[in-house]
């Protein structure tokens, strides 16, 4: 037992070091789920904790104690048992002092079983000395801070709120289930459905009123529907809510040639494959529509064809699977090399500001305020405005490539991002882009972009362009409202935006050829002619 704390005040110390984020950090322990749970406590209550052990002197008073050292290696020049004990201080340090009272200090104070180790283990032995001065210097802080109990001294309250009231979203996977076969095994296992907003157990779930095919689970039914044959046949994808606005919108017929830019690991892929699978009469062996998966990142790709495979979305004979995974960088794509392709999503890196468990605020306490604040001397920017405005640049670099293929006709961008430079702003500007006028981009009206969602744009961010905001979606973090009741509109911060092309006022190869000197050869002119004939058949596809 004592190793399960060494091991979680050693995953403390990465989060901390920064080297990974809090998930990663647990994840490399077998027993990673009790891990992440005490690293989740343990920064939750930190600045609590150390203020307490700070008080009580412990740290001063004990460090020795905590101090966990790697055990001396093991050769066969081993040095006799003595002289190890010199060389003592030149043994690395598994764990800093600090991490492992904290992880042991939560324990101490908040678990009703107190440290679960051996009772004369020194680390639990010294700290149990401290338990009552601990626990009343919580008390004080309580009182101090104005909150009504200990528990309240936990960060991050608001977000865990949020997560509560986030449901646990599940896909129907078309293609390995049907709608009809997902319902009756719910049925059969005692799950009933309840109206949207009246998911009060783990056995109840409701319908989404704007996707199709998705259905809202208590967060709290997580590990039960994890542990379904139903989940591991892949009848049922873990998808968030908002993630499953892109594919959805972008609504591509059964036959479309469709490029996924930006793919892994791949749930809006695979998302787009069963919408088109659902819509087809395709049976198996029989080829329809295709969707091109670009994947620049080489461990990201192999995770994206894992993926794709395991629900059957992966082109390959003898399957349902339309995807064709490519480990390529989209920048470097060719456009006139897909002339067929009509349709396309694009949800390119972003700053995952959106995402609401993804656990960093536990570290905010000191370090948002600390980000906002450094100005670089030379720019005047923070590191956090360096950093979006790099971002938004990248990202208008992939709509404006984009923009490029010939016979595309409509391309959602989506982002898990809440910052304006990421959504709005980058929107504003590919409509006022080169190519968007060149090829007659613009963006979808709001009919055609789940009109039902009541959350859009934020109008402070497009100025002058109100429209743009009534056209494009927004999520929340968390949803909108408050409590901590599971709500059918919560979701991850989420943006998406679907351009569309109409019939630009001048064909770029009008253009081309009016830009051509006179005399020009006739080969030139056949070549044109050739590829004016082949957009033409593009555009009628
Ligand atoms: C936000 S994630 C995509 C998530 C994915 N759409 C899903 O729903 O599972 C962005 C991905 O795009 C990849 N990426 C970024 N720039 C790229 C580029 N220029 N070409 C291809 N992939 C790129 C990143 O490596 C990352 O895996």
């Amino acid at each position: 037992m004592a190793d399960f704390y060494i091991r979680s005040a050693t995953a403390l110390d990465r989060v901390l070091r920064d080297e990974c984020s809090v998930k990663a950090a647990a994840s490399v322990h077998a027993d990673s789920g009790r891990v992440l749970a005490l690293l989740i406590n343990a920064l939750a209550y930190r600045s609590a904790l150390l203020a307490a052990l700070d008080a009580a002197r412990v740290l001063k008073l004990e460090a020795k104690v905590f101090t966990i050292l790697a055990p001396p290696p093991k050769s066969k020049n081993d040095k006799p048992k003595q002289k190890q004990k010199a060389d003592k201080k030149e043994l690395k340090e598994v764990a800093s002092a600090e991490a492992m009272c904290l992880v042991l200090c939560h324990d101490l104070l908040f678990q009703s079983r107190g440290i679960q180790a051996s009772k004369t283990w020194p680390p639990k032995v010294a700290l149990e000395k401290y338990r009552s001065s601990l626990h009343s210097a919580l008390v004080k802080m309580q009182i101090r801070q104005g909150k009504a109990r200990i528990q309240d001294l936990r960060s991050g309250a608001l977000y865990h709120e949020m997560t509560a009231r986030m449901p646990r979203w599940i896909r129907i996977n078309s293609l390995r289930a049907t709608r009809d076969e997902v319902l009756a095994w719910l049925a059969e296992h005692s799950y009933t459905q309840v109206e949207t907003d009246g998911i009060g157990g783990v056995k109840e779930f409701a319908v989404s009123r704007h996707v199709q095919g998705l259905l809202a689970f208590h967060p709290k039914a997580t590990s039960a529907l994890l542990q379904t044959e139903m989940y591991r046949d892949n009848w049922i994808v873990m998808q968030d809510l908002a993630s499953c606005f892109p594919a959805y919108i972008l609504d591509p017929p059964a036959d479309a040639q469709v490029v996924d830019a930006t793919s892994a690991p791949g749930n809006k892929t695979s998302h787009l494959s069963a919408i088109m699978f659902a819509k087809s009469s395709r049976r198996i062996g029989q080829s329809e529509g295709k969707v091109v998966a670009f994947e620049r990142d080489a461990v990201r790709y192999k995770t994206l064809v894992k993926r794709l495979a395991a629900v059957g979305a992966l082109a390959k004979d003898g399957t349902t699977g339309n995807v064709v995974p490519e480990r390529r960088d989209f920048l470097t794509t060719n456009p006139t090399d897909f002339g067929e392709v009509t349709h396309m999503l694009l949800d390119p890196s972003c700053s995952g500001s959106g995402i609401v468990n993804r656990l960093d605020f536990l570290k905010e306490d000191d370090d948002v305020d600390e980000l906002e604040d450094t100005v670089a001397a030379e720019t005047g920017e923070t590191k956090l405005q360096r950093r979006l405005r790099q971002l938004g640049e990248f990202q208008l670099l992939m709509i404006r490539h984009a923009f490029k293929f010939p016979a595309l006709r409509k391309v959602v961008y989506s982002t898990c991002s809440v910052h304006a430079q990421e959504n709005e702003s980058v929107v504003i500007r590919a409509l006022h882009s080169e190519e968007a006028d060149k090829f007659g981009w613009r963006l979808a009206p709001r009919s055609e972009v789940i009109p039902t969602w009541p959350v859009r744009g934020d109008p402070d961010a497009c100025g002058e362009e109100k429209d743009v905001a009534e056209n494009v979606i927004r999520c929340i973090p968390g949803g909108k409202g408050e409590g901590d009741k599971p709500h059918v509109e919560a979701c991850n911060g989420f943006f998406v935006a679907c351009f569309v092309k109409h019939a630009p006022t001048k064909r770029p190869l009008e253009e081309e050829q009016d830009a051509a000197p006179t005399g020009n050869s006739a080969n030139r002119k056949k070549k044109l002619q050739k590829r004016r004939q082949k957009q033409r058949l593009a555009q009628q596809a």
